[in-house]
């Protein structure tokens, strides 16, 4: 990863994905792009061509860095905007099969497009967004991606099956989720949780899933292939 603010990155060392590193499941160097100046200030960034608010990230800088992270071993390069492709699970499993992916944290008005441009020359180029609102940089965007990725890879979740019943997994949202007490603030577990039908609870869970989709997510519902929603699904 390439940032001015190397230490907006620390968090991905803590935790499972910390753990996940010091077993060797994955490795991670942060450089600081400031690293690639060469005047006393520093500049990583200018006034843009056509006026307008802000700054844009100089290419200069950005080239050498990159010229220097994508050496090596071929890598998918990972660029945050507001502007990118929305950011998904499909995406994220994409991303988890890549031997190398190198990100670049934007900041100001973002990185000159020919660093961008100049990049896809030799490697995969990804401007993707994490969502329709605009941070003021791209780190915290990497945090989400690289948590979303890393979680895929095998060994890092303590039980696989996780990630494989993740939201969207299936195309659909999560249902609710309950543990111990069996009432709490007089709120109930649902009966059929407790029943220990698991056919039954596999299709209430269906159904849960299903309703809480339909509910806050019906462009996933639209999304489907024809043939995800059996008969018991479509009578719901
Ligand atoms: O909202 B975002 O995901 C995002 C990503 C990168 C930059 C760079 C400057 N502002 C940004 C916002």
């Amino acid at each position: 990863m390439v940032s001015i603010f190397p230490s907006y990155l620390a968090p991905l060392r803590e935790a499972l994905l910390g753990r996940a590193i010091s077993r060797g499941l994955l490795e991670l160097t942060v450089h600081d792009l400031r690293a690639w100046t060469h005047d006393v200030h520093q500049a990583v960034d200018d006034s843009p061509y056509g006026g307008g608010p802000g700054m844009v990230m100089r290419p200069q800088v950005w080239g050498d860095a990159l010229d220097d992270v994508l050496a090596g071993p071929p890598a998918r390069l990972v660029v945050p905007t507001p502007a990118g492709r929305p950011f998904t699970q499909a995406l994220a499993r994409e991303f988890s099969a890549e031997e190398r992916l190198v990100f670049a944290c934007g900041r100001y008005e973002g990185i000159d497009q020919r660093v961008l441009d100049d990049a896809a020359r030799r490697v995969t180029v990804d401007e993707v967004s994490i969502g329709d609102y605009v941070l003021v940089g791209g780190e915290v965007a990497v945090l989400a991606i690289v948590e979303a990725v890393v979680r895929l890879l095998p060994g890092v979740l303590g039980n696989p099956r996780s990630a494989a019943e993740d939201s969207f997994s299936d195309g659909l949202l999560e249902g609710p989720a309950y543990t111990r007490p069996e009432v709490w603030r007089g709120l109930a577990v649902p009966d059929v949780l407790r029943s220990g039908n698991h056919a039954l609870i596999d299709r209430w869970r269906r159904d849960r899933s299903l309703e809480r989709t339909h509910r806050r997510r019906p462009d996933l519902l639209e999304a489907l292939p024809a043939d995800a929603l059996d008969r018991a699904d479509r009578a719901l």
